[in-house]
């Protein structure tokens, strides 16, 4: 089995390190249009073989798709990242260029590809990829609410002081600062809800928090993040691979689910061979189903941002 990612950047060599590492394929192929960038990193998570003790083939490529051929998944995350200030939807004039083609050179080599979008603003890249390739929607995936949702987890056992391994709990909406909704109401400390052990104060804080995770952490480094981000994307293609119904919260093309249609939003899916496979109604309350209408509202305003761009 072989798996794609193109962007040799942060997000994605890290992505490519924790496929390579967890052995989840043959052969991951690192691809940039950078001339070395993915040849030199494909060679140093290489050289971390026999230290870590894996045995995956790491192929560097600049731009040369013909090295990606029958790939079984492809994750793009090229494209640039935010700076402190920014919104991630202010890249969408650089990145939908780059999606695009990205996502035609891919399926020349891989007609039978699952696509993992993962560039910014994610959601409007999504719906962009499935547009402009008229893929079956199943195999278009993007890759925002396992990120949020481990953001969530963090920010929560903080506030309880226990193991984040033992909560459940989800991101759903849009993958912005504005747009994501962390749905605290079902997040649960081994099968108790959350909202048992924390003041209304608290949640209010942990929800927050979880909102701007990805800003917070733009602001510290001074470029987005990416070992959470590339270890949330190795998650999914593992799901895929593996076909294991892990049940993520995920961008998908939603056809009246939740009471939207024609945009690509995270909801909770369960991830297989086949890409996303069911996407499992968590009959939200009255609140929730608003912010989520909110969030789909701004979403599908950057969509239309798309009609704009040359
Ligand atoms: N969805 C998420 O949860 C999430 C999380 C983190 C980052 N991101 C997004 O992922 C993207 C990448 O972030 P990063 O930190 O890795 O950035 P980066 O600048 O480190 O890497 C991006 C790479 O893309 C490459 N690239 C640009 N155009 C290309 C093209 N046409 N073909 C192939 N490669 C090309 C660049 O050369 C660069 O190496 C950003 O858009 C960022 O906002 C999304
Ligand atoms: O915050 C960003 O711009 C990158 C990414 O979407 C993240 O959430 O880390």
């Amino acid at each position: 089995m072989k798996v794609t990612v193109v962007g040799a950047g942060a997000v994605g060599a890290t992505c490519a390190d924790n496929i390579a590492r967890a052995a989840l394929c043959e052969e991951v192929v690192l691809l940039d249009i950078k001339e070395g960038l993915a040849e030199g990193k494909a060679l140093d998570i290489t050289q971390t073989a026999t230290l870590l003790g894996f045995d995956t083939k790491i192929t560097g490529s600049s731009n040369d798709y013909s090295k990606t051929a029958g790939s079984q998944v492809v994750v793009i995350t090229s494209g640039i990242p935010r700076k402190p200030g920014m919104t991630r939807e202010e890249l969408i004039g650089t990145n939908a260029g780059i999606v695009q083609t990205v996502a035609q050179n891919i399926l020349q080599y891989s007609p039978d590809a699952i696509i993992v979008v993962i560039s910014n603003p994610m959601d409007t890249m999504t719906y962009l990829a499935l547009q402009s390739t008229g893929l079956p929607k199943n195999r278009i995936i993007g890759m925002g609410g396992i990120l949020d949702s481990a953001r969530f987890k963090c920010y929560l056992s903080a506030a309880l002081n226990c193991s984040p391994a033992d909560l459940n709990a989800l991101v759903i909406g849009g993958h912005g600062d504005t747009t994501m909704i962390p749905l605290i109401r079902y997040a649960t400390w081994n099968s108790v809800p959350v909202t048992q052990f924390l003041s209304a104060n608290q949640q209010q804080q942990v929800v927050s928090d979880t909102m701007v995770g990805g800003a917070t952490l733009t602001k510290l480094i001074g470029t987005s993040a990416w070992y959470a981000p590339g270890a949330a994307g190795a998650a999914l293609v593992k799901s895929i691979l593996r076909n294991e119904q892990r049940l993520f919260s995920c961008c998908v093309h939603l056809d009246g689910e939740y009471g939207e249609k024609d945009l690509c939003l995270g909801v909770p899916v369960t991830i297989g061979k086949n890409g996303w496979e069911k996407i499992i109604d968590y009959r939200l309350n009255e609140t929730e189903q608003a912010q989520f209408a909110k969030s789909a509202e701004a979403v599908r305003s950057m969509n239309a941002v798309l009609q704009t761009l040359s």
